[in-house]
């Protein structure tokens, strides 16, 4: 029996200022996922991990997508997916796409790499959907292209991908709840021409300062004048640790995806740690559990390891 095991990693979405259209891949935490190809139809669903996640593969993101292979190509064969998921759902650090991508990039490697990149994420977009209510690409694209990649657009799918900075990645997660479909539905439909302008300038900045490989612009340019002062009302703490971070000496950050997740980027790891230490004191003084990941850029995405 065909199969292929993939260590599938989180990814920060939006990178602050580029919502639905940035994201990045970071080393830790990462989901493990075993892709078998069956003979017969049936998709097979099953988590090591204790989140509760569904089993039905109409209710899984992985099963969804997978679904959606087996109609476009009028496919005999099924699968089937064991997760042991590392990458809490509803942390926004990208559960939900991990195992989309990883479910896409495992059928393709099966059938025989059939499938270009950019049709794999129009594939792993079904679970978002299923996921969140929509086919946003930000967490996706980084997972199956690895480093940062930019959406151009998601109808039809063009992703550009960036470089990947050699950064270290600070993220912490503390235990409350934000589901992403909640965290998009708060959002604004309109915006003041004012912001986008400024917002504008922030993605250009960005873009620019990551493939010049320029920190500085980088740093200067990772501010959200649109999304994060709606979001981050929701999330307990996000002034003062986004405060204390640059204090510490973090070049910049924001919400990771839709939250609960912080994250912040530096150049050097024991700014990184030293970041990490706060963040965890903070959420400890009030009594909220937190997960601190001490990370880098991952320029590779999903890694197969066996085949
Ligand atoms: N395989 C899966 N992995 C993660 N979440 C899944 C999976 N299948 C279905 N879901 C659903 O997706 C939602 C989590 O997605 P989301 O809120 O976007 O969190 P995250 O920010 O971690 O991606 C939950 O409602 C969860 O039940
Ligand atoms: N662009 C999306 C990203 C959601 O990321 P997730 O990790 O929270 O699923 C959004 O901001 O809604």
């Amino acid at each position: 029996m065909k199969k292929v095991k993939l260590q599938v990693p989180a990814t920060v979405a939006n990178l602050v200022c580029g919502f639905d259209i940035l994201g990045m891949a970071i080393h830790e935490p990462y989901d493990e996922m075993e892709i078998k190809l069956l003979e017969t139809p049936e998709i097979i669903i099953k988590h090591l991990d204790n989140f509760g996640l569904p089993e039905d593969p109409s209710k899984n993101v992985a099963g969804v997508v997978l679904l959606k292979i087996q109609e476009y190509l009028n496919l005999k064969n099924g699968f089937e997916v064991i997760i042991n998921k590392k990458i809490k759902p509803g942390s926004g650090l990208g559960s939900s796409a991990a195992s989309a991508a990883g479910a896409a990039i495992g059928a393709n490697a099966l059938l025989g790499k059939i499938f270009t990149e950019e049709e794999l994420v129009y594939f792993a977009m079904f679970g978002e959907e299923l996921a969140s209510g929509v086919k946003h690409a930000d967490n996706i694209a980084p997972c199956i292209f690895g480093g940062i990649t930019l959406v151009k657009s998601s109808k039809p799918v063009d992703i550009i991908p960036l470089n990947a900075p050699d950064l270290f990645v600070t993220a912490v997660h503390p235990q409350v709840e934000v589901k992403t479909s909640d965290a998009r539905q708060i959002l604004k439909k309109n915006i003041l021409l004012k912001d986008a302008i400024e917002q504008w300038g922030n993605i250009a900045g960005l873009v620019a300062g990551i493939q010049k490989n320029d920190i500085a612009l980088i740093g200067r340019s990772l501010n959200d004048v649109i999304v994060e002062p709606i979001r981050s009302i929701l999330i307990p703490k996000f002034n003062e640790i986004k405060e204390k971070s640059l204090q510490l000496g973090a070049l910049g950050g924001g919400i990771s995806g839709s939250g609960p997740s912080i994250f912040m980027l530096s150049e050097k790891q024991e700014t990184s740690q030293k970041i990490a230490e706060m963040m965890k004191s903070v959420y400890d003084e009030i009594d909220i559990e937190s997960f601190v990941y001490v990370s880098k850029i991952n320029p590779s995405g999903i890694k197969i390891i066996e085949n």
